[in-house]
């Protein structure tokens, strides 16, 4: 028995740095297609839901920003991005909306007004708002919404309180029936920076689930957000039932909270752009 085996040692030990380096050589080669796969099936569904925001955004800015629209509200987040550029393109291409003047709902939004050459205004003067478009994190059957993801709840809600009209545009994957079932990263809150461990707890407290401190990826500490205020994520208990309405006046009345990503009664539409090239419309 001993014999055969030692036979085979003797005649494989010469192959053995060859044989091992074939091993190792097609596990790397397994790895690099699975990470290739991986890139691929997430570079695909990038165009998809690229493709879905930018028909939201198109059929979206046609419909509600006409001749007639003097001061619109540009939200924040990546699917408004496919906004101003329609809203530009209907500008500089089409030559119309000449007087049309965009308030912005944060650091980004007034960027990309500007980079665009569009003309940027302010509630100062401009706090009568026809139409304010912005994206979701998730948008529920009753169109409450989570807001907040990319950081700009805040100045995005104050925003949207002066505009007669509030335009959502998501791609599918933000359409759920309760919150939640899409959206797991928690609702936004933006909260004082001194105040954030009483506030977390109250709400831990309150409504049950786990109020996290948004941590920044490449810097040591929390996000700051544009009005130099930190946020947490309140991941509620999925399966409880909530009141938005009531959850949102309570978490608002905190001392410290400054303002919830949670949008109650205040979108007017939803634009989801589908997977299958359609737009379907929500409305209150
Ligand atoms: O509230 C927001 C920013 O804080 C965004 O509107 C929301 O996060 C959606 O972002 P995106 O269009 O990138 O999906």
């Amino acid at each position: 028995m001993l014999k055969p085996l030692l036979l085979c040692r003797g005649l494989l030990q010469p192959h053995l740095p060859h044989l091992i380096s074939v091993v190792i050589r097609s596990s790397i080669d397994l790895q690099v297609t699975a990470l290739r796969r991986t890139f691929c099936s997430n570079m695909d569904s990038k165009i998809a839901l690229d493709a879905a925001k930018k028909l939201a955004a198109r059929a979206a800015v046609d419909q509600w920003v006409t001749e007639e629209t003097k001061v619109v509200g540009i939200g924040s987040g990546s699917t408004i991005v496919f906004v101003v550029d329609r809203i530009a393109e209907r500008v500089w291409k089409e030559g119309a909306l000449s007087d049309m003047i965009c308030v912005p709902s944060s650091y980004q939004a007034r960027k990309l007004i500007l980079d665009h050459n569009l003309t940027l205004g302010d509630l100062d003067r401009n706090c009568r708002i026809d139409v304010y478009i912005d994206g979701a994190d998730e948008v529920d059957s009753g169109m409450v919404l989570i807001k907040g993801g990319g950081g700009c709840l805040m100045q995005e809600k104050i925003v949207a309180s002066c505009a007669k009209s509030v335009i959502i545009i998501a791609d599918y994957t933000k359409k759920s029936l309760r919150l939640g079932e899409q959206w797991c990263k928690g609702i936004p809150i933006e909260v004082a920076p001194m105040a954030y461990v009483p506030i977390k707890h109250k709400i831990e407290e309150l409504f049950g689930g786990e109020a996290q401190l948004r941590i920044a990826l490449k810097k040591a500490g929390p996000i700051v957000t544009d009005n130099g205020n930190f946020l947490l994520d309140w991941r509620f208990v999925a399966k409880r039932e909530y009141n938005w309405y009531e959850v949102n006046l309570a978490i608002s009345m905190i001392p410290g909270v400054l303002e919830t990503g949670l949008f109650v009664d205040m979108a007017t539409k939803c634009y989801f752009g589908m997977a299958d090239g359609t737009v379907k419309v929500q409305s209150r």
